[in-house]
């Protein structure tokens, strides 16, 4: 039988305003032990102010913070027991790698034996331990962040608060770092909230994907789940889809392009869907298929093929697979799909 422990955070209501206006408004998200989570959104969204409350570094207006079940919500930083990576690494400059990795277990009052047998265990970790004797300037940018993360769980932190850390890293390196990440944590078997405004980074690392939309969490769950089930509009935008429509006797839906299909000339359609006529506006070469985009009346669809003779201004039958049709919920302001994991309460 699986053991029940204690979520590592809960959010209850939290809420914080910045001079009338509210950042975060009334989250509540509980991360499990050994969970990688998500917060994933558009600039401006929340992200940010609330992983900064959490780690102490910013006050709730409102609501409370619990970690390991204690009450934190006034804690400072200092007393979480929490370890941070940002995007700008935020490295020491004058100390070397060794000692940044070291300086949190010093705060901590580590005796000096003990402090190095885990500083070299996490330089191993990340893989860094030939370049203990660096400063940070003669290292790279991936480098330096592998250090910012060695610093960070060297501390054996309850919660390891990842800021945007690989934004700033080339796309290749990024790519790399995702693996990396993930390895360390799932080595460690630490709790991670990751803030990003990247989609692929949430879907590839997050055991949950939290989505916010100005400062409310608007859908939540397993990456596969919110991907293949975007609750609204909004979220279906975020991560990609193209297609709306209203189909009749169904309302709104969305339908990835690479689920739409382009009939050849009298290709009889497959059964389950609906067939619509129009015209090809654009065609996109990709290498190994072409993404169209055609009007249908006054909308616009998207579709990927494999058929590369497709030119603008021809007509188009486009068939819809109805299985493959996500309904879509209102992106009301007020309305609060429902999640896997939020609660509503009885009115
Ligand atoms: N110290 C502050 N003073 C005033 N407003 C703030 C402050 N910090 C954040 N905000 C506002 O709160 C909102 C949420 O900001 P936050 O930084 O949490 O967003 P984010 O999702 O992390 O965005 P980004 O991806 O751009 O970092 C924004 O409208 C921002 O302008």
């Amino acid at each position: 039988m699986r053991q029940m422990t204690t979520p590592v955070v809960q959010l209850r209501a939290i809420t914080r305003e910045f001079s009338g206006s509210v950042a975060v408004d009334a989250i509540d998200l509980t991360v499990e032990r050994g969970q990688f989570t998500a917060l994933l959104g558009p600039s401006g969204c929340g992200k940010t102010t609330t992983l900064r409350m959490i780690a102490g570094f910013l006050p709730p207006s409102s609501g409370t913070i619990l970690l390991d079940g204690e009450e934190a919500t006034r804690l400072p930083p200092e007393r979480r027991n929490i370890g941070m990576v940002f995007q700008s690494y935020a490295l020491f400059p004058h100390l070397t790698v060794e000692k940044n990795v070291a300086f949190g277990l010093r705060m901590r009052g580590v005796p000096a034996a003990e402090i190095r047998t885990r500083v070299g265990e996490v330089l191993e970790l990340v893989g860094l331990a030939h370049l203990a004797r660096r400063k940070p300037k003669e290292l790279s940018g991936g480098q330096q962040q592998r250090v910012a993360l060695a610093r960070a769980v060297a501390i054996r932190p309850s919660v390891l608060l990842l800021d945007e850390p690989l934004s700033n890293l080339d796309a290749r390196l990024r790519v790399q770092m995702r693996q990396e990440l993930l390895r360390v944590q799932r080595e460690t078997g630490l709790t991670a909230i990751l803030v990003t405004h990247d989609q692929e980074e949430a879907l590839e690392l997050a055991d949950s994907m939290v989505i916010l939309d100005r400062g409310r969490i608007v859908q939540q769950g397993p990456p596969r789940e919110v991907f293949r089930a975007p609750a609204t509009r909004f979220v279906a935008e975020f991560l990609g889809y193209e297609n709306f429509l209203d189909l009749p006797g169904r309302g709104p839906i969305t339908i990835r392009p690479e689920h739409v299909g382009v009939l050849a000339p009298g290709q009889k359609p497959p059964p389950g869907g609906e067939v619509v006529e129009g015209t090809v506006a654009a065609v996109r070469f990709r290498g190994t298929d072409v993404a169209v985009t055609a009007t249908v009346g006054d909308r616009v669809l998207h579709a990927i093929s494999t058929d590369d003779t497709l030119r603008a201004g021809e007509p188009v039958r486009l068939h819809l697979p109805l299985a493959r049709a996500v309904p879509l919920a209102g992106d009301d302001g007020d309305a609060r799909p429902a999640t896997s994991k939020q609660q509503e309460c009885p009115a």
